[in-house]
């Protein structure tokens, strides 16, 4: 095959910051996606409808002219969020879910939850509203191996908040275990999961075998070649469960190339070439459609986009660095290798 069109896909998992930062890198999603759920984890948090609409127009501001990119927006849930905050969310329109940061679990999750029994009130309002939970799955105990924290996860919290709200939406975020994939499939329709083009690529190995790679660290952390294979099955499965999120996590480059680097692989610029390569290596670029662009919008009860993109088998360089914010540079993921499918501009 040497070109594929699909319905343009949308990006269920996104990080695009603020600012500088943010008019740095919404054009290489706008490029390619209909529209992305926006991450909260801002400093300070988005935890009102009322900062989730300013962030929203902070967002259309910073598009490329003539983008017609739509920004989906979601809430930071914290220990404090009344079940209001919800319905005011809801209201809204443009908020179209709700996001639990474990304390603690990862980049700006300080403000996160302590315990979900802190939350019945706000998740009880989400179930009745039909308002997704998504969800970073890692418990965050200090004694538990960080290559174990999603498995754990799935036991401790998951399962619990599931068996008190049967009728919750939930979205396992960026699942990285056979486990995750395990407990997806076999959970009832209103449980689904995104999977980045990074977890479905790449397993530890790549990251630290032969020197430590910070650009391929991100949370939750690369797994073993099993449960990359699980994604992969999971992902090319054709099981409406599992769509496109690509978790794309802008750091700069002095941020990850650091004796403390943070988590987050920067995927957007090459994003849909990075699934296709990964559903061709699994002989299944046929379902990749239904992954990126059918199942995303089919759970949040949104319409499929009604155009289309393509891409084509011409090898391309990804560039070794991109600007970012405040005169620093940001490194992709793959920065400086080539990549064999390339989206037509
Ligand atoms: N995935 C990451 O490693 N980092 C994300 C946070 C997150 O999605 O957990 C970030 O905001 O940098
Ligand atoms: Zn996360
Ligand atoms: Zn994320």
């Amino acid at each position: 095959m040497t070109s594929l069109t699909l319905t343009r896909p949308d990006d269920w998992h996104l990080h695009l910051r603020d600012n500088e930062a943010l008019a740095a890198v919404v054009g290489a999603t706008a490029r390619q996606m209909g529209r992305a759920i926006i991450m909260p984890n801002l400093t300070p948090p988005v935890t009102t409808t009322e900062q989730a609409l300013a962030y929203r127009e902070r967002i259309l501001a910073a598009l490329p002219a003539g983008s017609a990119f739509e920004p989906l927006m979601t809430l930071y849930l914290t220990d404090r969020t009344p079940a209001e905050e919800i319905e005011r969310a809801h209201a809204s329109g443009l908020v179209h879910a709700v996001k639990l940061y474990p304390a603690g679990a990862t980049t700006n999750s300080d403000s996160g939850v302590t315990d979900l029994a802190h939350c019945d009130a706000a998740i009880a309002a989400m179930a009745r509203l039909g308002l997704p939970l998504l969800v970073h799955g890692e418990v965050t105990d200090a004694e538990i191996d960080i290559f174990d924290r999603e498995a754990v996860f799935i036991e401790r919290v998951m399962k619990p908040l599931l068996e008190r709200h049967p009728t919750l939406r939930v979205v396992f975020e960026h699942i990285t275990t056979a486990d995750a994939a395990e407990f997806v499939t076999s959970a009832p329709a209103n449980v689904a999961a995104t999977i980045t083009a990074h977890h479905l690529l790449y397993n530890r190995n790549h990251m630290l075998v032969g020197g430590i790679r910070p650009h391929y660290y991100c949370l939750p952390i690369l797994k073993r070649e099993r449960h990359r294979q699980a994604l992969l099955a999971a992902a090319t499965s054709g099981s409406p469960k599992f769509f496109l999120g690509t978790d794309s996590a802008p750091h700069a480059q002095g941020d990850k190339e650091s004796a403390c680097g943070c988590a987050g692989a920067y995927t957007a610029p090459a994003a849909i070439e990075l699934y296709a390569e990964a559903f061709e290596a699994a002989g299944a670029l046929a379902r990749l459609e239904g992954f990126a662009s059918h199942f995303g919008p089919d759970f949040y009860g949104l319409p499929r986009n009604a155009d289309t993109v393509t891409l084509v088998r011409e090898p391309w360089q990804l560039p070794a660095s991109l600007p970012y914010a405040a005169g620093q540079r940001i490194v992709p993921l793959r920065a400086g290798e080539t990549l064999a499918w390339k989206l037509q501009a």
